[in-house]
């Protein structure tokens, strides 16, 4: 009997075995089921479940804290400063239960886009929500156009879409070119901005915005690499030149400390190439002329140089007597809601209540 199965088994034309590509799609244009979420809800579920982000999408941080604080009416005109993937937008337009209005701004001409279509198809049509391409340094703009705001809300920094997305060159664990423009259409790229930077500068740079440790030795390296005019194009290119850097590093410890290096770096270089301090300090002074009487504004922040520039302009504001109320401690996302979502880790959210004048 054995024997007859060996024959049979000669005689049958070899297979080869389909290459095993894995459970999990592997690149950002393969995982087509999580950029479609409203199409898979349950594959976007289970990415959920375990702690991920679903490309394409962002998870917004503290909706509840937000809303208990924003207290939302209807009829009432708000502004979300930072549209995004548009998931608080979508929370607080609800809360005006089809009367009152809000405003959703967003520098990105990509995203906006794709968010505008989602929301409409939510049904929230023109009478209710407009979005504008704008950066908020201009909402002063915006409020002689439309009026005082009741509530505001700006969610700091970028969406999960952005940094998922290799083209965009947000971060150092996808190849891609080295942009990191909220707005790829102005402005200057990442690796423009470093084939021009002098070494004081970009140490700078590093140290200053994220203060960066191995600033000295990360600008020697580029700078070492822009007179061999080896310049830096890519995402890789750069964490590669961050590795070389702190070679000097015992090795036990360079592994970390090259990511650690590699997440503070790529972040200071986004803060640069899009003045996020100078367009935050023009929002925070703007801010209190924008607000209608008893109005309310809450400010997510992702690191400790935003949170600092929030609490002293919410501090000043109420020394002014341009505020009747602000927080006086952090609001932070609970353990649960870290657990669910990484990202809302670093997040630190404060509020102030602009003065009855
Ligand atoms: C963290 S995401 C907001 C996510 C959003 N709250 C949600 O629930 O989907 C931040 C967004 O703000 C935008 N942004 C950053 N700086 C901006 C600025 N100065 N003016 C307008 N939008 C800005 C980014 O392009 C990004 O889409």
């Amino acid at each position: 009997m054995a024997e007859q199965n060996q024959n049979q088994d000669m005689q049958k034309p070899h297979k080869r075995r389909v290459r095993y590509k894995g459970t999990h799609p592997r690149t950002f244009e393969e995982k087509y089921k999580e950029r479609e979420p409203e199409k898979y809800a349950e594959t976007i579920e289970k990415v959920i479940s375990k702690g991920s982000t679903p490309a394409g999408m962002h998870l917004s941080i503290c909706v509840d804290e937000i809303l208990e604080f924003l207290q939302i009416q209807p009829g009432q005109r708000g502004l979300d400063a930072t549209l995004g993937y548009g998931g608080h937008s979508r929370r607080m337009l609800e809360k005006l239960e089809g009367s009152g209005h809000l405003y959703g701004l967003d520098v990105d001409p990509i995203e906006i886009v794709k968010t505008t279509a989602r929301l409409r198809e939510k049904g929230f049509g023109e009478e209710i929500l407009t979005v504008r391409q704008m950066n908020f340094a201009e909402i002063d703009l915006l409020s002689e156009e439309v009026g005082k705001f009741d509530f505001v809300l700006a969610d700091l920094g970028v969406s999960s879409m952005q940094i998922d997305n290799p083209e965009r060159g947000f971060t150092y664990k996808a190849e891609g070119p080295l942009d990191l423009r909220l707005d790829p259409e102005k402005g200057v790229s990442a690796a423009d901005r470093l084939k021009e930077v002098t070494r004081e500068e970009l140490t700078g740079m590093l140290a200053e915005n994220s203060d960066e440790p191995y600033a000295e030795e990360i600008a020697r390296e580029v700078l070492k690499r822009n007179r061999k005019k080896e310049y830096i194009r890519t995402t890789t290119q750069f964490k590669e030149a961050i590795e070389t850097a702190l070679g000097f590093l015992p090795e036990e410890e360079r592994k970390e400390a090259v990511v650690k290096s590699c997440k503070r770096c790529f972040q200071a270089l986004r803060i640069d190439v899009n003045s996020e301090f100078e367009v935050l300090y023009s929002f925070l002074e703007k801010l209190p002329g924008v607000m209608a009487p008893g109005g309310r504004a809450a400010i997510l922040t992702f690191h400790s140089g935003e949170d600092r520039l929030v609490k002293h302009y919410f501090k000043e504001g109420k020394k002014a007597g341009l505020y009747q109320e602000i927080s006086e401690e952090v609001i932070r996302p609970s353990a649960e809601e870290c657990q669910r979502n990484p990202r809302a880790r670093s997040t630190k959210m404060r509020w102030a209540i602009r003065a009855q004048e």
